[in-house]
């Protein structure tokens, strides 16, 4: 938004700090030193930038990405794409519809371009009632509707603007064709923040070259730059001989900028990841150039945001590279990544509770065997959860543990817990943890790991009881039961004492310490309804053969069971 933050500068969304030349009529000329002020602006404003408007304190600001772009029937990629992508990344998404297509994973069918004034009243309708912190932008099919564009961002300036100069689609049908380039390159570049061609669209803006190698990349970069917009990102999908997916990324006027104030700035960025092989990448363009600002819109650097789009379009395409939708040869994403992975997740059954297996490295140690191991073997065993209660173990090696666990775990459909540490839970994506009385609070807990994980709380009374049903927890653990050597200074709360407590809980129970196989029915037989199990470490790991006692401690459980009834 090359000429337009200095409007920006005048309204309420920001409140000036630096004072800043006003220009009002940048012409090609001025767009360098724009460009330098307003780094510096941004720069000084970074703190400021998204406060919420003094005049309105009770509401709360929610990031808002505008996208211009075309309708994409099969819902892969245009509008359908970026609302999305918004939606994934928790930003909200208005809509300008510039074309309608009809299209499928075969390719387009046909294409229904919307009347310039009509984009010009959606433009108003959006841009006056309910302005967005960036406009994003897609197929924009006549010079008509860019210009109708641009001169609706004149009159109602956003803090950025990102163009993805979308022409061909990527069933090889012209989405806008070569006379809309003169507009790209003299109205809507120079405004942008960053442009995302990729390597067929950066030959086009730049009059056909053509771009085989990562160095023809850089000088593209470095060419688009030329044209005005403040950030130009590459797209090296199709580099024909290369591997892996390289995308150039380019800030050429705030580099030379610094480096003429004595600071070393790295101008050229290659992101690099390994191709996915997948069919399903329809849409990857528009999922990219949205995610980009969405980010944007949340607060983040430039860099930063590239930096995350890409990560999530990667990830994105990973989930999704074996779905299939439609007959054709390429597919969409499915952008709902996080939600569909949280459903596909059996959700927390108290049932799970019935043979509690509560690792411990001292004891596998002692035995000669690995976390991993010992693991495998009480799931072969009948284990129906697993907590990795770790408490020598390093970080690094807890958080590999973890991951290795979780694939075994995830085949036999067992949930794996972790003790205490939330940290290693969120960054193994484990199913959930256990925590007592004095770590984290359960309800602080809830808010790190979210709805979804399962969150046990250990409790020794009633009133440990009521506290983790109101912090939000799955169920609690409740002993020791009986003295154990396992866990130091932990004061015995025997039988009655378990039962106290599960006869208030309104969460499930399962009871730990000092079970095993000779009190294990003794347990069982207290009769109270939300008494799903029992949980064991010593029984089951301080012992030669995990898995031939967490079998032996399967049959006493059913059969106490029986006796129950
Ligand atoms: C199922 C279950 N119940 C209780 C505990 C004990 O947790 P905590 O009180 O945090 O003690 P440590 O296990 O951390 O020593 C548990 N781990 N599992
Ligand atoms: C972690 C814990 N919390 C209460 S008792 C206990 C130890 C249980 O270990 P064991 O099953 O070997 O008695
Ligand atoms: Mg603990």
């Amino acid at each position: 938004m090359a000429h337009l933050c200095f409007q920006v500068l005048s309204t309420s969304f920001f409140t000036p700090k630096p004072q800043i030349p006003v220009l009002l009529s940048p012409g090609a000329a001025c767009i360098k030193s724009i460009h330098q002020y307003r780094y510096l602006y941004l720069k000084a404003m970074q703190d400021d930038k998204f406060s919420t408007p003094p005049c309105d304190e009770s509401k709360v600001r929610v990031p808002h990405v505008l996208t211009v772009a075309g309708s994409d029937s099969g819902g892969g990629a245009g509008i359908q794409a970026d609302i999305k992508a918004c939606a994934a990344r928790g930003v909200y998404c208005s809509t300008v519809i510039t074309a309608v297509t009809a299209q499928n994973t075969v390719g387009v069918q046909g294409v229904n371009i919307v009347p310039e004034d009509f984009v010009a009243e959606q433009l108003r309708s959006v841009l006056s009632d309910m302005p967005p912190n960036v406009v994003k932008t897609g197929m924009l099919p006549s010079t008509g509707i860019v210009k109708t564009l641009c001169q609706s961002l004149k009159e109602f300036p956003v803090q950025a603007l990102v163009v993805d100069p979308v022409m061909v689609s990527t069933s090889g049908h012209t989405l806008a064709g070569p006379s809309i380039l003169d507009s790209f390159r003299e109205e809507l570049l120079p405004m942008a923040d960053i442009v995302t061609p990729n390597l067929k669209e950066a030959s086009a803006l730049l009059g056909g070259v053509p771009l085989e190698t990562i160095a023809d990349m850089r000088s593209a970069a470095k060419a688009i730059h030329d044209i005005g917009p403040r950030n130009v990102l590459v797209k090296g999908g199709d580099l024909p001989a290369s591997l892996d997916a390289v995308d150039v990324f380019y800030d050429g006027i705030s580099s030379n900028f610094l480096r003429s104030l004595g600071i070393n700035w790295n101008d050229f960025y290659e992101f690099r990841s390994s191709r996915i092989m997948t069919p399903n990448t329809h849409g990857t363009g528009c999922t990219l150039a949205s995610t980009v600002a969405a980010e944007l819109a949340k607060g983040s650097q430039m860099l930063s945001a590239v930096k995350v789009a890409k990560r999530y379009v990667e990830a994105v395409l990973s989930y999704s590279k074996n779905i299939a939708i439609g007959g054709g040869c390429q597919g969409p994403m499915d952008h709902l990544l996080k939600l569909k992975s949280n459903v596909e997740r059996r959700p927390f059954d108290p049932c799970d509770l019935f043979l509690y297996a509560v690792t411990d490295s001292r004891m596998n140690k002692k035995w000669g065997r690995s976390i991993v191991d010992a693991v495998k073997a009480a799931i072969e065993g009948g284990a129906s959860i697993i907590q990795l209660r770790e408490k020598e173990v390093e970080t690094g090696d807890f958080l590999e543990a973890a991951k290795a666990c979780l694939k075994i775990c995830r085949v036999h459909g067992v949930p794996l817990l972790i003790n205490d540490r939330i940290d290693v839970a969120l960054a193994s994506d484990a199913d959930g943890v256990h925590i007592g009385q004095s770590d984290m609070p359960a309800h602080v807990a809830r808010a790190l790991l979210g709805p979804d994980k399962i969150i046990g709380v250990s409790c020794k009374t009633p009133e440990h009881a009521q506290q983790a049903w109101i912090d939000g927890a799955d169920y609690i653990g409740s002993g020791g039961v009986y003295p154990t050597n396992t866990k130091e200074n932990n004061k015995t709360i025997g039988l009655d004492g378990l039962k106290t407590v599960c006869v208030s809980s309104k969460l499930p129970v399962v009871a730990i310490g000092g079970i095993g196989m000779s009190n294990a029915q003794a347990v069982m037989r207290l009769g109270v309804p939300n008494l799903k199990g029992v949980a064991v470490v010593s029984a089951l790991f301080d012992r030669e053969c995990v898995m031939t006692e967490t079998r032996k401690l399967l049959e006493v459980l059913k059969e106490s069971t029986k006796i129950a009834k």
